[in-house]
């Protein structure tokens, strides 16, 4: 613990608060923490940029929350007096946890509730009539209860804190929170949180900060390679099918991983091909019901799966986009069944997420920045990989200048990888995708949607009786069983490259799967968090040229 960084005890917070800080086992406040807290307490506006994962969602709620308690120790009369406005519902559930849990020992003094969730206006009514403290809320919803004078701000309003202030914009919200600002108070604080200080955040500090103090914080917008390691290998179509079922048949990456692909049906059609090789993975998209959505997060942060297949949906559509410079294509959450208000590449906290794979590369820098910072968070170690077909290089290419503006380290190294030693699995790979039929998607993606419509319903209510019943259910559960054949679950010996076989660790079934992966987490618990330098085999994969003291020449071309 650095001698002469601020604490937590050190700043004036409540003793309630610091109780709660000592049980999330925080030994002390990130670098944002400690520089916008003390402003935030003396009254001040804030615009922070701050990089992913570093801590920004306590940077604001610690204050908040000092704020509301010392305002109640003259004004007991109940009030909204904070709202936190964030883009997405996952977010939303996000923050208000967050907030329960920094609220452990003074629940009574701050209530917190979240309304970003998709009910009728009406259930959410007697909540707000309420008059909770603190309001989570996208600001479609939020504006919808203003209007329906379901709660009033303009006099009790003290704090507004717009989270991942970067992305409301893009996500539609525009007209929405300019018209929410009218029925604020004239004075209050405001917090402006963001990973990236885009145009539309500029456009938003003008709105809404008065006076404020910038803090723009660490260089770069992601980790550092000490902690963060990024890749990209070029593979048009197939072999992005081919080499993601070797690095995980072969147990080649190791512990979570986030897939990340640009649309739904990608999302099918990957989960419905590594089904086949009895690869289980979650599907995470805008048309599953948020009850779900949310629900799969928790389980994936609880350790039930290990991998998850999200699209990123709510980026820009159009590759050109950062040329196109103040022409970005907004969100307008049009398509059949989709939720405007889903994302999960964007600010949702997913817990030890050891790889970010890009297999449909991302179609603008912020959103490349937003992905690959799902991993590497809160000072864990992580590695992103993206695969990039021949006609994304231009946007690699955009990323990487992005990246090295000023620090060289922080550029993607090529993913040595000799794409000529996995050959002998391109027969199954081909046999793989050609059962993925249009129709096998189209039937899967129903099928998916059916479920867990039935399971958020449940989600609402029953499993809050049944906390047992909320144990057992599973979102990685195959699609399509039919198409699965056994023999392809199996990986013989003769296919493994002998590059490899120090590293591959086949996995042959489910059953097996899961005994092995819990070996994994074994692994990455000790070799990833206590030594820096693990055995990931994504890192030791690479650059044959420089051959690691005791470790055969591994199959890369680099
Ligand atoms: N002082 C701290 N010490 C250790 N862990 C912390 C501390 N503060 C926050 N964390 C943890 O760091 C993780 C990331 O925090 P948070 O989600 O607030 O990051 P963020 O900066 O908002 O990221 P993003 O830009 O991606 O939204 C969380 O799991 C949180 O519990």
């Amino acid at each position: 613990m650095a001698a002469d960084r601020l604490q937590f005890h050190e700043m004036g917070l409540d003793d309630r608060l610091l109780k709660a800080l000592a049980d999330s086992g925080w030994a002390q406040p990130t670098l944002i923490q400690e520089k916008a807290i003390p402003l935030a307490l003396d009254g001040k506006d804030i615009l922070a940029r701050a990089r992913t994962g570093s801590g920004k969602t306590a940077a604001y709620a610690l204050p908040l929350i000092q704020r509301i308690l010392t305002s109640k120790e003259t004004v007991r009369e109940q009030a909204v007096r904070a709202v936190i406005l964030v883009p997405t519902k996952e977010l939303g559930h996000q923050v208000h946890t967050m907030i329960r849990q920094l609220t452990a020992y003074c629940a009574r003094d701050v209530r917190v509730a979240d309304i970003s969730g998709k009910v009728e206006l009406s259930v959410q009514r007697p909540i707000l009539m309420e008059k909770p403290d603190v309001v989570v809320g996208t600001p479609s919803r939020v504006l919808a209860h203003l209007s329906a004078h379901n709660m009033t701000l303009s006099t009790s309003l003290e704090i507004l804190v717009i989270d991942e202030a970067d992305l409301l914009f893009s996500f539609g919200f525009e007209s929405d929170l300019k018209s929410l600002l009218c029925h604020l108070p004239k004075i209050y604080q405001a917090f402006l949180m963001s990973a990236t200080l885009s145009e539309d955040v500029e456009a938003l500090k003008e709105l809404v900060l008065h006076n404020p103090v910038i803090l723009k914080l660490q260089g770069s917008q992601l980790p550092d390679n000490s902690q963060l390691q990024q890749y990209s290998v070029q593979c048009e179509e197939v072999d992005k099918f081919l080499l993601l079922y070797v690095l995980l048949k072969l147990s080649l990456i190791r512990g979570k991983t986030l897939v990340f692909v640009d649309a739904v049906d990608r999302c099918y059609r990957l989960k419905l091909f590594l089904e086949q090789f009895s690869i289980p993975a979650c599907v995470l998209n805008s048309e599953l019901p948020v009850q779900s959505r949310c629900h799969i997060i928790t389980q994936f942060n609880q350790g039930f799966y290990d991998c998850i297949i999200a699209t990123d949906e709510n980026t820009v559509d159009d590759p050109t986009v950062t040329v196109q410079k103040g022409k970005k294509k907004r969100n307008t959450g049009k398509g059949r069944g989709k939720d405007k208000e889903y994302g999960v590449s964007r600010g949702v906290d997913f817990h030890n997420v050891s790889n970010v794979i890009n297999f449909d590369f991302p179609h603008s820098v912020e959103s490349y920045i937003h992905r690959v910072g799902r991993t590497a968070r809160a000072g864990n170690l992580g590695t992103a990989l993206s695969f990039v077909s021949h006609t994304e290089l231009t946007l690699l290419a955009q990323v990487q200048d992005a990246l090295t503006g000023d620090n060289l380290d922080s550029a993607l190294k090529p993913y040595g990888f000799k794409m000529e030693e996995i050959e002998g699995f391109r027969y199954r790979c081909q046999d793989a995708m050609r059962s993925v039929t249009k129709q096998a998607i189209k039937e899967a993606r129903l099928k998916e949607i059916k479920q867990e419509l039935l399971n958020s319903e449940k989600l609402k209510t029953y499993f809050e009786d049944n906390p047992r019943d909320l144990q057992l259910l599973r979102h990685d559960k195959d699609l399509h069983p039919a198409v699965v054949k056994p023999h392809m679950k199996n990986v013989p010996e003769y296919l493994i490259p002998s590059a490899l076989k120090h590293l591959a660790n086949p996995l042959s079934c489910r059953k097996k799967r899961k005994k092995v992966n819990n070996a994994l987490h074994v692994v990455m618990k000790t070799k990833f968090k206590v030594s820096r330098k693990g055995s990931n085999p994504l890192k030791s994969f690479r650059h044959t040229g420089k051959k690691s003291k005791g470790r055969p020449k591994a199959s890369g071309k680099s």
